[in-house]
């Protein structure tokens, strides 16, 4: 293994990369002496390595975020505000920094790293605001002289887990929401990409969050959730990843009725009607399909087009996807970086050879130009039918995967046909087409005519497999609150109560 040794010498803030645990205000070792490698995973080079905390000390962490909660709950709700609108400054004030470390961690070219900074930081500011609207209501009274209404309350600590594909903005959309509620957050990252998690927890430090509020600890993931979602004192448990541990978190979450949260996998269709101008279409796929080298939830899993323009969005596919340059995330003319590790590249070979071995066509993608091993070159795949791995699973990977279709019915049906339901593209004029599509694909988000569809203002999440609750928009806040009712009796008569 080559020692990179040089992530902070790349940092104007030195200070940022941090290779401890981070509870109660204290960066902290490993009691039991247990580490973790991280790599780049464009070179394979060490960047650092992480503590994984034994069990008492993630009980020491609960500890901390209990006793911290008290205090924080209690500051005026612009006193919270305050703090995470200093944080959400830092994080700006910071932005190359922390586009660095996420680059050298996860992968992804400078830009999109700098691109998620922002994306990250927006929820902090969005939730700073949103914080000071957690209104209760007024409820006419059906019982005399009284007076009813609710108020709302955070609910307690929170325990927040989440994937490597996005290191900072899945922390964000999370924390910002359940710290303006007045809840105290143990966060736990993934093993792969600790360093922006960390950055985030100095950055908290320096805007005023008090010891104990925000929390990373860092561990075996299994037995890290394990006693998270098992203890009584955390209340809610957000995840963001896979809905193979979505569930597994749901499941250990119930002996103790923990509010849950999911965010998990997706399978997004990317539907073109037959009215579409098949090389704007094709642009818009290969954007939808190759962010992050595929490695996204809201990736364009399944490419649907009708059949009558199939053939020419094929080419202008084609043609786009051949123009993308892959490579390191540091070197400015990349488009796509390396997968996580190199078990990402084996998948993503298993299901292009499952493809062609059950008769898909190889239009282009040849894995012999990979830069490195931790590579995939971008494959089209086109004849993709509904036995193949490339329709069934989330590929997470630079695999499209093309499929015609005679008409509406049929694309709904086509579309349908998986067990996640997070987002779907539809790319069409007809404003019919548009209403009855829109309205029958079961998922939780539909974009139409655009890829972009992700920012603070929107309820972001899924249905089916794919996730349980909201995130951002004005219901994001309401995964860390409870509604109190209140019934103020005897009274006395009150006109118009
Ligand atoms: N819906 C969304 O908003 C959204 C956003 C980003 C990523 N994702 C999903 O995340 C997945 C990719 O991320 P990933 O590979 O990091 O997911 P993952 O489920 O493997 O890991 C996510 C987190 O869970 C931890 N973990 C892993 N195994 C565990 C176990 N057995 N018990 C408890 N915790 C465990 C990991 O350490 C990490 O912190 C994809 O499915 C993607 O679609 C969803
Ligand atoms: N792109 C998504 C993350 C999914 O992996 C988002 O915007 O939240």
């Amino acid at each position: 293994m080559k020692l990179s040794g040089s992530l902070s010498t790349m940092l104007e803030d030195p200070r940022l990369f941090r290779q401890y645990a981070y509870v109660d205000g204290r960066w902290t070792h490993g009691n039991g002496g247990r580490e973790e490698v991280v790599q780049d995973p464009a070179t394979g080079e060490v960047i650092g390595h992480i503590p994984w905390l034994e069990a008492d000390q993630i009980c020491m962490a609960v500890d901390a975020a209990e006793a911290a909660f008290a205090h924080w709950r209690a500051l005026r709700v612009d006193e919270r505000c305050e703090r995470l609108l200093a944080w959400y400054d830092l994080l700006q004030a910071n932005r190359e920094d922390l586009a660095t470390i996420m680059t050298l961690e996860q992968g992804k070219p400078l830009p999109d790293a700098r691109g998620e900074v922002e994306y990250g930081a927006s929820f902090v500011r969005w939730f700073a605001e949103e914080g000071k609207r957690t209104f209760g209501e007024t409820i006419p009274s059906h019982i005399p002289n009284a007076a009813l209404g609710t108020i709302k309350e955070p609910v307690g600590i929170a325990a927040l887990i989440t994937p490597w594909n996005f290191p900072l903005a899945m922390i964000t959309r999370k924390a910002a929401a359940a710290l303006a509620a007045g809840c105290t957050v143990i966060v736990k990252p993934a093993g792969e990409t600790p360093y922006s998690a960390l950055a985030l927890a100095e950055l908290a430090e320096r805007a005023g969050i008090p010891a104990g509020v925000f929390n990373v600890v860092l561990g075996e993931p299994a037995e890290v959730s394990k006693i998270l979602c098992a203890e009584e004192r955390v209340k809610a448990v957000s995840f963001t990843g896979s809905t193979r541990v979505g569930r597994l978190l749901l499941e250990q979450s119930a002996n103790t009725v923990k509010r849950v949260s999911l965010e998990l996998g997706g399978n997004a269709p990317f539907i073109v009607g037959p009215d579409m101008d098949p090389r704007e279409a094709a642009l818009a796929a290969v954007a939808a399909k190759f962010q992050t080298a595929g490695q996204d939830c809201l990736a364009a899993d399944r490419i649907l087009v009708h059949e009558s323009i199939h053939d020419e969005f094929v080419e202008h596919f084609a043609e786009r996807m051949a123009a993308l340059t892959v490579g390191n995330g540091l070197d400015s003319e990349v488009d796509l970086g390396p997968l996580i590790h190199r078990q990402a590249v084996e998948k993503a070979a298993g299901i292009v050879e499952d493809a062609l071995a059950k008769g898909a066509t190889l239009v282009a993608g040849d894995q012999q130009e990979a830069p490195g091993e931790n590579f995939f070159m971008p494959v089209l795949l086109t004849g993709v039918t509904r036995d193949m791995k490339v329709w069934n699973e989330e590929t997470f990977a630079p695999v499209a995967g093309i499929t015609a279709y005679e008409d509406d019915d049929q694309v709904i049906e086509m579309a349908n046909d998986t067990e996640y339901g997070l987002a779907a593209y539809l790319y069409t004029y007809d404003i019919r087409r548009i209403w009855k599509l829109m309205r029958a694909l079961e998922y939780g988000m539909v974009a139409v005519n655009s890829v972009k569809m992700t920012g603070p203002p929107v309820p972001f999440g899924g249905i089916k497999q794919s996730g349980l609750g909201r995130e951002g928009g004005v219901t994001g806040i309401d995964e860390y609150l409870d509604t109190k009712y209140y019934c103020l009796g005897a009274l006395g008569s009150v006109s118009g109560s």
